[in-house]
């Protein structure tokens, strides 16, 4: 097993667009490097670039520039061997509707040349997926968490070294999810095998990956574990929700003017900033919005979460980056943010 299982350097991918003549830019230079038997995930909002990354390394899209190697097969190289070394969970499942579980992954099977053995491995996949009892049902009538456990199924019946899971709790319900999360986990304890996992969710990137890359505009702008990622924000996330009456260009310039407060960026009515210590800057932010006449309705402190991760390396907001609401944030403390 090598010691990377997926090593991605420089990947330029340019979809050519009508009247565009430079086209559209997906990837714009990503690198990644994601170590044998761990899960990863690469996270970021609606058009960063995650499904043509996974395109490229499971060999369904060239890149323009850049390399990349998945289990240490080279992707443009050796394309067929790439595709026998991993599984793909596409978002859409790959299920048939009109046969029963047992008989799509005793078809994967054949599919895949385990000839005799693909029943026994269906059976083993069934109960590792507690699909017994519904083994002999047709998939239509499965719940969304159960098609989805059929899905990872399908992705493991040939036993790839390498699985490849797109947005897998996408639409499931939050019990469903949480078994979903609870079965992934499990998987790269399995047999060294390892998992890239996109996701737009930023607790299910939390709960779940070792290590997790956050792409934005074709770039990886950050990578690291959670916690290190967490842990590279100083001090604590101070959240205020402004009072109706409170111009929110005036309690920014307010906030931004205090000492020992950073990274002061507003949304609506919303302000966040960090602190070394949020929990002694609070009176001292209270009162100058206060005699400022922008007074804040509520105040909550926390400890970083990927959210402020997320915040520190675009300059947006993860949730508004998905609603498109703009953010504006205090241009010099971008600045130091982003040093
Ligand atoms: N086949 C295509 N032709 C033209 N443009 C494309 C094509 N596929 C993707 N794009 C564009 O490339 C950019 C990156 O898209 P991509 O699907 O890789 O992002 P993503 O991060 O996976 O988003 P999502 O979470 O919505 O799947 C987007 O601007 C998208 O519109």
């Amino acid at each position: 097993m090598p010691e990377n299982a997926i090593e991605a350097r420089g990947l330029v991918k340019i979809y050519p667009l009508r009247g565009r003549p430079e086209g559209i830019r997906a990837l714009d230079g990503l690198d990644i490097t994601v170590r044998s038997g761990t899960v990863f995930g690469l996270l970021g909002p609606n058009g960063a670039g995650k499904s043509t990354a996974v395109k490229i390394l499971t060999t369904l899209a060239r890149p323009d520039q850049g390399t990349a190697t998945v289990d240490g097969i080279d992707v443009l190289g050796r394309p067929d061997r790439v595709r026998r070394a991993i599984g793909v969970v596409a978002q859409r499942s790959g299920s048939d509707p009109m046969a029963t579980g047992r008989e799509n992954l005793i078809l994967q099977g054949r599919l895949y040349g385990l000839g005799g053995q693909a029943r026994r491995r269906a059976d083993e996949l069934l109960a590792r997926f507690d699909l017994t009892e519904a083994a002999g049902r047709l998939v239509k009538t499965y719940s969304g968490g159960m098609q989805r456990r059929l899905d990872v199924a399908l992705g493991l019946t040939h036993r790839p070294r390498v699985l490849f899971l797109d947005e897998p709790t996408t639409g499931l319900d939050p019990e469903a999810r949480a078994a979903m999360w609870q079965e992934i986990s499990r998987l790269a304890g399995d047999e060294g095998l390892t998992v890239l996992l996109t996701t737009h969710y930023l607790e299910e990137a939390d709960r779940l990956a070792g290590e997790l890359a956050i792409v934005d505009h074709g770039r990886v702008v950050a990578q690291g574990t959670p916690d290190g990622l967490k842990g590279e924000l100083h001090g604590d996330a101070v959240h205020l929700e402004l009072a109706e009456r409170a111009d929110p260009e005036v309690a920014r310039g307010v906030v931004a003017g205090l000492t020992g407060v950073r990274e002061v960026l507003v949304a609506g009515r919303n302000i966040s900033a960090r602190s070394d210590d949020g929990a002694a800057a609070v009176p001292g932010i209270l009162a100058a919005l206060q005699n400022a006449g922008a007074p804040a309705a509520s105040v909550t402190v926390a400890r970083p979460s990927l959210d402020d991760v997320y915040l520190r390396h675009t300059g947006r907001r993860y949730s508004e980056t998905e609603t498109g609401t703009p953010a504006t944030q205090d241009a010099t403390d971008l600045e130091g943010a982003n040093r």
